[in-house]
């Protein structure tokens, strides 16, 4: 499996986050850092959990505790392409600066490939629509000079953040800036319903749509925005339990999966937060392959599939490709 749809902050499991509960002061070590199974939030509560969660990886060795740890997690879950997303932080108490914190995570990246995992890694930086433009543009320049210095280890930019606040179509420039120093775009698009600010968005085609749960008219959305993401083929990174938790979806026959699967529209099953939703790429196969009857060969095509989707490029794409062909040739084999 590959995995393109991961939050660094929101993956921690439950074992990392005693380590760090254990490590400093704030939340107590019984503070709840993710939803039981079947639990229903909101958004806001989603939020909430974020804010504790960034109050315990406040320093550098901690956010490099957190990469290493859910790197090997998502190694030990089968995954074999990683691509890890995160807002770059400054924490003026502890020296964390915003720089710092990125090669906090690029150690870590560097530090498990030493490893033998077998799993690549890659690193997008997270624009949060919280904070405003300016960040957003030293955010992509981040992003380019790392890409620069790590080897092509930064590949992208995403936005993400709560969707209710702020206007996405502020950071035009900073996604226009983005492409034109050749970083891929993973936006969140559409987690609610946000018909005029998602249109603008999609006229800059980005790479990828993180959610997009109401693109369709059914879900809040319109026909033209359902027309711009079909016309560009635009892959759309799915997250089943995340998007029932935070109930932006109310039930898993709901998702938005039904919709762009049924279409043969490019779509990724991916975690979002596997720590604060309690779950595993796997765990979303099977609740995808369980929800809507997806056989084992289906959910072997929907993950081929994805390879061509990833921000790594073509030689990395085609080592998975041969991987996976290799695979399937000796879990179906062909019998005459
Ligand atoms: C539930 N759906 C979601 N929608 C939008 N943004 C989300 C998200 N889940 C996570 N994030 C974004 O990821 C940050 C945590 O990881 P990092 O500190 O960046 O590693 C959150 O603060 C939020 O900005
Ligand atoms: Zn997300």
């Amino acid at each position: 499996m590959q995995e393109l749809h991961a939050h660094l902050n929101g993956s921690i499991s439950e074992e990392t986050m005693r380590k760090l509960l254990s490590r400093r002061n704030g939340p107590t070590a019984d503070t709840k850092m993710m939803f039981d199974k079947g639990q229903t939030a909101t958004l806001e509560d989603c939020f909430n959990m974020f804010k504790l969660i960034h109050q315990v990886t406040v320093d550098t060795e901690s956010v490099y505790m957190v990469a290493c740890d859910v790197i090997r997690e998502f190694a030990a879950d089968n995954v074999k392409y990683l691509e890890l997303r995160s807002t770059p932080r400054e924490v003026v108490a502890t020296g964390m600066t915003k720089e710092k914190y990125i090669e906090a995570i690029l150690q870590a990246m560097k530090d498990c490939e030493k490893e033998n995992l077998d799993i690549i890694v890659k690193l997008i930086l997270a624009i949060d629509r919280r904070n405003g433009v300016k960040v957003a543009m030293e955010t992509v320049n981040l992003a380019a000079k790392y890409r620069e210095s790590s080897a092509g280890r930064v590949v992208g930019i995403d936005l993400s953040g709560d969707p209710k606040v702020g206007d996405g179509c502020d950071f035009i420039p900073a996604f226009q800036a983005a492409k034109a120093k050749g970083l891929k775009l993973a936006l969140h698009l559409a987690e609610v319903p946000a018909v005029e600010e998602t249109k603008e968005i999609l006229q800059i085609v980005p790479d990828r749509i993180g959610h997009g749960t109401c693109l369709h008219t059914e879900a809040g959305g319109s026909q033209d925005l359902v027309d711009l993401v079909t016309h560009h083929q635009i892959p759309i990174e799915l997250c089943l339990t995340s998007n029932v938790i935070g109930q932006t979806v109310p039930h898993f026959d709901n998702h938005q999966f039904k919709f762009w699967y049924a279409k043969n529209h490019p779509c990724v099953i991916c975690t979002d937060d596997k720590g604060v939703f309690n779950t595993t790429l796997s765990n979303e196969y099977s609740i995808a392959s369980r929800t809507f009857s997806l056989d084992e060969r289906t959910l072997y095509q929907l993950s081929l599939q994805s390879i061509q989707y990833i921000f790594a490029d073509d030689s990395v794409k085609a080592d998975l490709k041969s991987r996976w062909k290799t695979w399937e040739a000796e879990r179906f084999p062909i019998t005459t």
